[in-house]
């Protein structure tokens, strides 16, 4: 019988926290953390999530600032209003919405935004701190850094264990698989061209799916007791939102599994309430 990774519990603990935590540093500082997320067009489901990422800094007492643009907006105009809120105090952390428009080129969106102000952890600067697994701190893309709070809670442990990564997006893949070899896990990081996907994983401990495609992984393709971690975030054939996990048929194999929804969603919420908490910390430990 598998344990269910509840991230929907872990999520409110964690918000109940981060809560806490912007209470204190109002009553021994009189600073409120200011997040701005800027969502380009309209897309559904991001729209959804930054209403759900508004929603919760709001009630978390974060001050949240939401910008919605035009989905023909140039580069250079979305550039500029990045510019605009790096140069502003009462901003400590600046997010981007993705996926953007293709007249826009993320990498260059990545690299404007301040690294102290880098909420998602894009930054090259935060990103090569990962990989070198830096001891100062640093922001850490999202998804993956509530994965690793969702291991911690569980008791997971990934010294010495075999870890598959499915996918290599820079949002979930790489930082993903950076944090389990750093947490001591041998890590493969599988993409759309590996030739058996169940090469790897039916031999893994622990495997992160974050692929986008429907019944990617049933019960041949684990090992009995492996760990289950479902990024997917797909409508079935019935309408109804799930993984890439075929999550009933492969319950009563693996030894944890998160459940969507309600699983790893909501921790990247959590997380982003979290780090927009830390950025704070870290800006007026600085003298910001
Ligand atoms: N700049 C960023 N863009 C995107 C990120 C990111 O971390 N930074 N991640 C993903 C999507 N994402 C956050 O934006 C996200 C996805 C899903 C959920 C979530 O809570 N899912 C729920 C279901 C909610 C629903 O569909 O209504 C669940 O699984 O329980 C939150 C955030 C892409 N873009
Ligand atoms: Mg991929």
């Amino acid at each position: 019988m598998a344990t269910v990774i509840d991230g929907k519990a872990l999520a409110k603990k964690i918000n109940e926290q981060t809560t806490q935590r912007v209470e204190k540093l109002q009553a021994d500082y009189g600073i409120t953390p200011g997040l701005v997320v800027l969502i380009v067009g309209t897309d559904q489901a991001s729209e959804r999530y930054v209403r759900n990422k508004h929603r919760t800094a709001q009630r978390l007492g974060i001050n949240s600032i939401v910008r919605q643009l035009p989905v023909d907006i140039s580069e250079a105009e979305l550039l500029k209003i990045i510019q605009q809120y790096n140069n502003d105090p009462t901003i400590d952390g600046i997010l981007v919405q993705d996926p953007l428009p293709d007249q826009i080129n993320e990498k260059d969106v990545t690299r404007t935004i301040l690294p102290e102000k880098d909420v998602d952890g894009f930054h090259p600067v935060n990103v090569g701190k990962l990989f070198i697994d830096d001891s100062t701190k640093y922001p850490v893309s999202c998804t993956p850094k509530g994965i690793m709070t969702m291991f911690d809670e569980y008791g997971i442990s990934l010294k010495g264990k075999k870890a598959v990564m499915i996918g290599r997006s820079a949002i979930v893949g790489k930082p993903m698989a950076a944090l389990m070899i750093n947490a001591g896990a041998t890590v493969s990081i599988l993409n759309r061209y590996t030739p058996d996907i169940k090469d790897y994983t039916k031999d893994a401990d622990i495997i992160v799916s974050a692929t986008g495609q429907l019944h990617l992984l049933g019960p041949d393709a684990i090992k009995s007791g492996a760990v289950i971690i479902d990024v997917g975030q797909n409508m079935n054939e019935q309408g109804h939102l799930v993984g890439d996990v075929d999550y009933d048929d492969v319950f009563d194999k693996v030894g944890f599994i998160t459940p969507v929804p309600g699983g790893v969603g909501p921790m990247t919420i959590a997380t982003l309430m979290q780090q927009s908490v830390d950025l704070a910390e870290w800006g007026m430990q600085r003298g910001k």
